[in-house]
């Protein structure tokens, strides 16, 4: 039996291991507490799948040791210690859990807000361990009334502002990837301007961390901020620059920061933990029992489909959201993954590029479909190593330019790909569609128009139109104990035939040789689907 190595490289839940152990193909290792070095040096290479979270950085070191590596499970949202185009590079697919912490997240965030604004863990250090009572030292300020700026209105960030407005706060959301409906609907400000934003009584952050968002709070941000500010950072390390912020929080001009996320982490040694004006958490957002069961059962759900190869859920990299494309797209990847074959073996030599149209509906899709005609394109050389994650890179490494383009409606047919291989030494054109009975057509092969199936063994042969050709061919066929299932012909207007023949057997070179012999012969070409 088929068996897979799934390994754990951080702490998910017990329910998340349990799945992994009881799975007869997966062999799963539990791998948190290793040293990282020695993880990725001994562990990581046995490794079809593995399931990181924020503590395994997955960068060039991980990469080069993952040389069996399917996919990588990331068990929560941030994959910013991802380096996924690395990942793509090498055909590792790299999966999140994105929704399963959403509201841990949330609530830690407004716990750091609320006790910002009370400062409640000094407080409550004062009674605890210092033992006194001083009630006039702990006047807090109250949210309701107050402007909340709202950076980041996706999962997490939208329903901080559904429960900022629950405390009766003012909502300024700025986020420019969404419809502004999605803010305005609830009655909240969306804004365009990130100044509007820094005018705010207090200001919490939830991007993802990238190079458009890191420092995108910095000394100049800083100084445009009202005195007293309140700023929360429950999102990642970094998005406010973490000097600026130590710098605000010490001039007062911050007057509370709530942070749970810092640039580098472990951050038992940071500056930020010196000062008295910060409540401060060890990366907590995704920790509630509730959210790591959710994420640790989906995470093992997920390594194991991956190592199966069944699905891949929440893939960052593949080239098209399976989920998301229409039933009659499917097919067509297919077919042209099955054509970008078939042109490669029809002209073996050097693939200089390739070119896909689409005509109908399919136009929407040639970007996906091309990625699929490249892998069926070099497969024939690149074997096992090129997948729909890493063909992309590859053609770029290799200096193979692939190019699509959308066109109008096909004159004849409802929906049509052209798919153009050209190499050192020639080129190959053919088109192709999907009968309404789902059924895979070729349509014309170099300017031919011949309908041909596209399946198993198939001899192309190109002559001058003289008669008793399809005869010659048979015999040498017959000769050669091969049976035809399929004869298709057709002619051009400069009197030359194309026959696409469907044979039973392989064809061997001594056969190819004595058909490109025959007299009237053009040129031969074998391909096996
Ligand atoms: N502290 C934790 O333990 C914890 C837990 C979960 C998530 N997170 C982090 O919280 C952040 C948000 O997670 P989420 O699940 O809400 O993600 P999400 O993808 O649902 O939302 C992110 C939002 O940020 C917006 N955005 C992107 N770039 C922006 C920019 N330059 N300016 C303004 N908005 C921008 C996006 O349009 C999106 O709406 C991520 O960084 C994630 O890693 C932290
Ligand atoms: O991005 C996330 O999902 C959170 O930051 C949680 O990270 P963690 O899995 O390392 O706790």
């Amino acid at each position: 039996m088929k068996k897979y190595t799934v390994v754990v490289c951080d702490h998910i839940h017990e329910a998340g291991l349990k799945m992994l152990e009881s799975d007869e193909n997966i062999n799963f290792i539990m791998a948190a507490d290793v040293d990282k070095k020695e993880l990725i040096e001994t562990i990581i290479p046995t490794a079809d799948v593995a399931i990181t979270r924020s503590s395994t950085d997955v960068d060039e070191f991980f990469i080069k040791n993952a040389t069996n590596m399917k996919a990588i499970v990331r068990a929560g949202v941030g994959v910013d210690n991802v380096d996924i185009p690395g990942c793509s590079k090498e055909g590792i697919i790299v999966m999140n859990v994105p929704t399963a912490n959403t509201i841990a997240a949330v609530e830690l965030t407004m716990a750091h807000m609320l006790s910002c604004m009370r400062m409640f863990p000094y407080s409550h250090n004062h009674l605890k361990i210092d033992r006194v009572w001083k009630r006039e030292k702990w006047y807090g300020h109250e949210m309701k009334g107050k402007k909340l700026g709202v950076i980041g209105f996706g999962n997490i960030g939208s329903r901080v502002a559904k429960r900022a407005a629950a405390f009766e706060m003012d909502i300024v959301a700025y986020d420019p990837y969404i419809h502004p409906s999605k803010v305005t609907d609830l009655d909240m400000t969306y804004t365009k301007n990130f100044e509007d934003i820094l005018a705010c009584d207090i200001i919490t952050i939830h991007t993802p961390k990238n190079q458009e968002t890191i420092g995108m709070i910095d000394e100049a941000e800083f100084a445009k901020m009202k005195d007293g500010v309140v700023v929360i950072n429950c999102a990642r390390g970094g998005l406010y620059n973490e000097e600026a912020l130590f710098n605000n929080l010490k001039s007062g001009k911050v007057r509370f920061a709530g942070i749970d996320v810092f640039n580098k982490e472990p951050a038992t040694d940071h500056p930020l933990l010196d000062l008295d004006n910060v409540t401060v958490s060890p990366h907590l957002g995704a920790n509630t029992f509730e959210s790591q069961y959710n994420i640790g059962t989906q995470a093992a759900k997920n390594a194991i489909e991956a190592a199966k190869g069944i699905a891949y859920p929440n893939a960052m990299n593949l080239p098209i959201d399976e989920s998301k494309i229409p039933a009659f797209v499917k097919p067509f990847l297919e077919m042209g993954q099955k054509i970008g074959f078939l042109e490669s073996q029809m002209n073996k030599s050097q693939i200089i590029s390739i070119k896909v149209s689409g005509y109908g509906e399919i136009s929407e899709y040639v970007d996906s479909l091309s990625t699929f005609v490249a892998v069926g394109a070099m497969s024939q050389n690149s074997g096992d190593t090129i997948n729909y994650v890493n063909a992309d890179f590859v053609a770029k490494e290799k200096g193979i330019e692939i190019e699509s383009e959308s066109c109008g409606d096909s004159k004849v047919f409802k929906n049509l790909i052209t798919i153009k291989l050209t190499t050192s030494e020639g080129t190959t054109t053919i088109s192709a569609t999907i009968f309404d009975d789902n059924v895979q057509r070729i349509v014309a092969i170099d300017g031919f128009d011949i309908e041909v199936a596209l399946r198993g063994d198939m001899v192309m042969f190109k002559n001058t139109d003289v008669p008793g050709v399809i005869g010659s061919v048979g015999t040498v066929l017959a000769n050669h104990n091969i049976n035809i299932s399929d004869f298709s012909l057709a002619r051009n207007d400069q009197s030359q035939a194309l026959a696409v023949i469907l044979v039973d057997d392989i064809v061997n070179e001594e056969t190819l040789l004595e058909l490109s012999s025959l007299k009237p012969c053009l040129g031969v070409n074998y391909a096996r689907i």
